[in-house]
């Protein structure tokens, strides 16, 4: 090998070192440029500052603008227990068996005196909070307190001679009952046949079977031993064994006067309006009201017929034309609770009465009679219960009956008010019902009209059936 070749060589593995030398040397920096690459490009280069980390996305300052990205959430959040990651206050060991975390990318602010800043007191504008459209309501002005509205008492009618008056309004009755017994009574020389047809209008008229012999028995006593000629004493005597049969002693008026006078500690008289759905319960309520606001009375109405809303309005109505105070239930409400509380009110106010219109029950119902009951023992509790009024629709015939008995052995029925005398031909069920029950009829309904009620008088009631 000569001198040169050897040279040769010396220069190759030279020129081979110094590139292997520049290499590296280039390896190496490359590694280091990746960083500072991905570092700069994380951002514009005035923005990257504090050793690479990102200044520019979570942290809001607060200018009094809106912030318009959501602030990062904190990596302590990320750290639970269980991944055995030290949090603050843990001991900082961590244990060897952990899982190792990643790096967590941590936003900080360029400035650390910019993670606190210390903001001048700025005074915010209060914000008013945004209210949906349809929430938003408009103030309306405080009513100012009205006046008291003095309701407008109608004019009522008298209550005396109401049954003279409305005698027409049983006209089906008188020309059934009243003219068939005088046409067959004044004919004179009445044989078997003729007592036969007395018989059967009498029926036919709805006085039952035990008043219509009573009454058959005593006129032909009658008609042999004082000497029945002329159709005057025909009628005569029919007057006097029809109103016999009406038992005329008995006691009619409705108790529905105070104790006392209710304005120096007296109390009101309470009366509890009964009857079956439809029998013309709240009319007759309202009616009754009437006579005794014509009276002079002041009187509170209770409407405990929660089962029916409509005849809580109907009785309201009226109490506005009476100026009488409704006292009312919710639908389906407890019947007691309201007629106590009527009970209750009408004492506070010291009206002279209280009258409860009650709830109308189907007396095959028996736990709805039970609760009839109810509602007198329950008023029976604050006050005296006066009166306890029947209603009964005197179209019903025998079913009206059947209705009177059941409620009789439920509550004590001291009155009976027969309504719809007008629209009947079978006014004859006054006899029977008064002898079924042993009870008065106090009142008669004799038309849909306000003071179509009256008193029920066996003269004068006779007198129109047979005149
Ligand atoms: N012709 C006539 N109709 C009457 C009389 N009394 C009530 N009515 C009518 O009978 C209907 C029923 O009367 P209401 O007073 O609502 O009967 P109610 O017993 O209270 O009925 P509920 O509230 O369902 O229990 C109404 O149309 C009344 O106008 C009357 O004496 N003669």
């Amino acid at each position: 090998m000569t001198t040169s070749t050897l040279i040769l060589i010396l220069v190759v593995v030279a020129v081979v070192l110094a590139v292997a030398v520049v290499a590296g040397v280039v390896l190496n920096r490359r590694r280091r440029i990746n960083l500072s690459e991905r570092d700069e490009s994380a951002g514009p280069a005035g923005a990257v500052k504090g050793g690479g980390y990102r200044a520019d996305g979570g942290i809001s300052l607060s200018s009094g603008g809106v912030t318009t990205v959501a602030p990062p959430e904190h990596p302590a959040g990320e750290r639970t227990e269980v991944e055995g990651q030290p949090g603050v206050g843990d001991d900082a060991a961590v244990p060897r068996d952990s899982e190792r975390r990643g790096i967590v990318d941590v936003p900080l602010p360029d400035n650390p005196t910019a993670t606190a800043p210390v903001e001048e007191p700025v005074e915010k504008p209060v914000e008013e909070p945004v209210v949906p459209p349809q929430e938003r309501v408009e103030p309306v002005p405080e009513p100012a307190p009205a006046e008291p509205a003095v309701p407008e008492i109608e004019e009522i009618q008298p209550t005396t001679g109401r049954l003279e008056r409305l005698r027409g309004r049983l006209s089906r009755s008188r020309s059934t009952l009243g003219q068939s017994l005088l046409g067959l009574l004044g004919a004179g020389d009445l044989d078997e046949d003729s007592w036969e047809e007395i018989e059967d209008t009498l029926l036919m008229a709805d006085l039952g079977a035990a008043t219509t012999t009573e009454i058959t028995e005593r006129l032909r006593t009658e008609i042999a031993s004082r000497g029945v000629r002329t159709p005057e004493q025909a009628r005569a005597l029919l007057r006097e064994v029809l109103v016999d049969a009406l038992g005329p002693d008995m006691e009619r008026a409705v108790r529905a006067l105070p104790h006392g006078d209710p304005a120096n500690g007296g109390k009101p008289a309470v009366v509890l309006v009964v009857g079956v759905n439809g029998t013309g319960k709240t009319t007759t309520t309202g009616k009754l009201a009437r006579v005794l606001v014509a009276d002079g009375r002041r009187v509170l109405l209770g409407a405990a017929d929660t089962f029916r809303a409509a005849a809580v309005e109907q009785l309201a109505t009226w109490g506005d034309r009476v100026g009488a105070e409704v006292v009312r239930g919710k639908e389906g409400a407890d019947p007691a609770s309201v007629a106590f509380e009527a009970v209750s009110r009408g004492t506070e106010t010291a009206v002279d009465a209280v009258l409860v219109d009650t709830a109308g029950r189907l007396h095959t119902k028996t736990g709805l009679m039970d609760e009839l009951g109810k509602v007198k023992r329950v008023v029976d509790k604050k006050a005296q219960v006066d009166e306890v009024l029947l209603v009964l629709d005197a179209t019903t015939g025998q079913n009206g009956l059947t209705q009177a008995r059941v409620f009789s052995d439920v509550v004590d029925v001291t009155g009976i008010v027969l309504t719809k005398l007008d629209g009947t031909a079978k006014g004859g069920i006054v006899f029977q019902v008064q002898r079924e029950l042993g009870v008065p009829v106090k009142l008669v309904g004799l038309g849909e009209g306000p003071d179509d009620l009256a008193p029920f008088e066996p003269g004068a009631f006779v007198d129109a059936l047979l005149d």
